[in-house]
């Protein structure tokens, strides 16, 4: 790959090794930060009356939908901030040029077409960024949200730096957690989609144990807990279709040994998760998508990887996603209210 080193882990003991027993060395970012304390347990329940409003527009808008009426949606802004984040996705994908700067004149174009985007990006989001420090630096306006991620980085320190981020930075730190946040759960709804086509006989199970939990209410996060098979599908969901099959990069800062192997420090590592996840030593028929495994007596997840690696859909170790609780209980919510409504 060019001049980057890189090193793929794909074994369990590996990631454990890196991940767990020298953790510090292969992450860059400090463990706190204001994204991990605004996706806290007590923060994110907070926010339960908007989830409960977006899970009902949720199912609203595929109600709308699906009847084809085609009647316009009043989420004009929400929608072309949601397709310039796309597109902020396809610009910074990895091209050749990235790898071997000598082709650069040959991506004049490519890198003509992310400025735009960066300038659309900014345009886009930076009056709302002002439009909330306006709200926060006011004392007489009420804001309709006591506490959001955004007001973290007003008077975020930077070290090294004076001066707070400015206005651009902030949109790439929004944008960042947003993509973070509703790619990886969207592409998890996906692929349950796609499971539920691929064998009904779930969704049916799935639909009578919201049916015998539930009854003729409309489910809540309330009951999300009380229900073992929607549980065991949402593990299993993350276990054959993790939303990312390769993970974020980790670099590594300082010389280490993994495996006996010597690395330099500023490697690149890519942990790529099918050889975990495929891996007959740890899982039993690994090929088949089945909930039933982590039902009474069955196999154990482990998402943390307090015993040791088995699917690490969310990483593990100092870069763990900070939006593992409210990513399993928003996927869960999902799902289990698509099913109810549209059995
Ligand atoms: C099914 C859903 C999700 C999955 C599978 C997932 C998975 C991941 C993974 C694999 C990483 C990369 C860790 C690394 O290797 O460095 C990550 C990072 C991150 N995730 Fe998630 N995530 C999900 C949902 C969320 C949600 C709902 C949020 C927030 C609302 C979120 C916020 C973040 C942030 C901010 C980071 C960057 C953390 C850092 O760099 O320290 N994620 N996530």
């Amino acid at each position: 790959m060019g001049a980057q080193t890189m090193v793929f882990l794909s074994q369990a003991d590996l990631v454990h090794e890196a991940l767990i027993e020298k953790g510090q060395v292969f992450a860059t970012r400090p463990p706190e930060n204001s994204t991990r304390n605004t996706l806290s347990t007590s923060k994110f329940h907070a926010f339960r009356k908007v989830r409960v409003t977006a899970m009902d527009k949720l199912v609203d808008r595929s109600k709308t939908e699906a009847a084809a009426t085609g009647g316009a949606l009043d989420e004009k802004t929400i929608e072309k901030i949601d397709d310039m984040m796309k597109k902020v996705l396809m610009t910074i994908h990895p091209r050749l040029d990235d790898f071997l700067p000598l082709l650069r004149p040959f991506f004049l174009k490519q890198c003509k077409q992310a400025v735009e985007v960066r300038q659309h990006q900014i345009t886009l989001l930076a009056p709302l960024i002002e439009w909330r420090r306006a709200v926060i630096n006011n004392p007489g306006t009420k804001p309709i949200f006591e506490f959001s991620y955004l007001d973290t980085l007003f008077d975020l320190k930077v070290e090294g730096r004076k001066d707070p981020p400015t206005t651009p930075e902030i949109v790439t730190l929004c944008s960042e957690f947003l993509n973070g946040g509703t790619d990886t759960t969207s592409t998890a709804i996906e692929w349950a989609i796609a499971m539920f086509i691929e064998s009904p006989s779930i969704q049916l199970r799935l639909y009578n144990e919201i049916k015998s939990v539930v009854g003729d209410k409309k489910i809540d996060e309330t009951y999300v807990n009380k229900m073992p098979y929607l549980n065991a599908f949402v593990k299993e969901l993350l276990r054959k279709h993790p939303p990312s099959y390769i993970l974020l990069t980790h670099s590594i800062t300082e010389p280490v040994k993994l495996a006996g192997y010597d690395i330099p420090a500023g490697t690149h590592v890519e942990i790529y998760l099918p050889g975990i996840i495929e891996d007959p030593k740890i899982w039993s028929n690994p090929d088949r998508f089945d909930p039933d495994r982590f039902l009474a007596g069955g196999e154990t997840t482990d998402i943390t990887v307090v015993t040791g690696v088995k699917m690490i859909p969310f990483v593990v170790g100092r870069r763990i996603c900070p939006g593992l609780g409210m990513a399993l209980l928003h996927v869960s919510l999902m799902i289990a209210r698509m099913v109810q409504e549209f059995e």
